[in-house]
């Protein structure tokens, strides 16, 4: 039998399939004790056949919740939070939101002040377990927080912040799984014209970006320190680094996440 809190995840898209996975492949919990929303629950049929609940009806999955996650697009929120209100008793439930750009107080100015809620910004890797999760919230109990923590580490790393950094964490962490797939695809397609298969060049180039990454979080070092130990002089590493960087190649990043974190602050209008 689970002693795990029923929970409720609402909008039941690509991260909050991804999450409802790393949850139950991480034995945080059992498909048993999650229900699944979505408004065409036809999409859930496997998830139904692995255990899940299923259900379009989000006011009936709150109510048989105690832990409610909110994973719709920030344009289908308002809707959604109308829908609950209702169901939603601030002695018993706790809300999660992962939904990018938008407040814990907008969430409360919709579902009553009394609410706890906690923002947590996933990425997609949480379905292996490998997520970089960020979490905040302005009016939660240690104790919930302690729960969301607990809930998050089972399927990667989990940081506290402060609220106001919400935004830049979406760009940097949960926009950044896509940023560093493009370099790793990039990666591959350079292999293709020097010379290998696409699959293997996929292959050796993933491989090769995760043993970079692991050299960082295993060896707590900086970049440039290992970097330093792979450029001969004179050799080719340097020779290609250099030409990477005289085409923008750190400059396209920066940008790119600074724009990334401006626009996860307009994506939600309060109506
Ligand atoms: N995709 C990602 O890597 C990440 C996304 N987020 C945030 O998670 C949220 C969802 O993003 P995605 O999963 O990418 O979008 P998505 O479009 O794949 O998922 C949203 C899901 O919500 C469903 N939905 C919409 N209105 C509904 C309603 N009233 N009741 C039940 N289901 C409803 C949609 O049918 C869809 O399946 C967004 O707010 C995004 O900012 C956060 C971190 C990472
Ligand atoms: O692209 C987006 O808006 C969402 C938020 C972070 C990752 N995906």
């Amino acid at each position: 039998m689970s002693t795990s809190k029923k929970t409720a995840i609402l909008g039941s898209g690509n991260i909050g399939m991804s999450l409802a996975k790393g949850l139950v492949k991480s034995d945080y919990c059992l498909p048993g004790d999650i229900t699944l929303t979505r408004r065409n629950v036809q999409h859930l049929a496997a998830q139904e056949q692995q255990g899940f609940k299923v259900s379009d009806d989000n006011f009936a999955a709150v109510a048989d919740s105690t832990v409610v996650i909110l994973a719709v697009l920030p344009q289908q929120l308002n809707i959604l939070l109308d829908k609950i209100a209702g169901a939603i008793d601030p002695a018993r439930h706790l809300v999660i939101s992962v939904i990018s750009g938008v407040s814990c107080a907008d969430i409360r100015a919709k579902l009553g002040n009394d609410v706890q809620v906690v923002r947590a910004m996933p990425n997609t890797a949480i379905a292996i377990g490998e997520s970089m999760t960020c979490i905040a919230s302005d009016n939660a109990e240690a104790e919930n927080i302690a729960e969301v923590t607990k809930m998050f580490k089972t399927v990667g790393e989990v940081i506290k912040i402060n609220e106001d950094l919400m935004t830049s964490a979406t760009a940097l962490c949960a926009c950044g799984v896509a940023f560093f797939l493009r370099a790793v695809r990039a990666a591959s397609q350079g292999g293709v014209e020097i010379g290998f298969h696409a699959d293997e060049a996929l292959r050796m180039a993933a491989q090769t970006a995760k043993g970079a990454a692991s050299l960082l979080l295993e060896l707590n070092s900086h970049p440039e320190q290992e970097i330093d130990k792979v450029t001969s002089p004179k050799g080719c590493t340097i020779a290609g680094l250099n030409e990477m960087e005289h085409q923008g190649f750190s400059s396209s990043m920066i940008k790119g996440i600074k724009l990334s974190a401006q626009k996860a602050g307009e994506l939600y209008t309060k109506e």
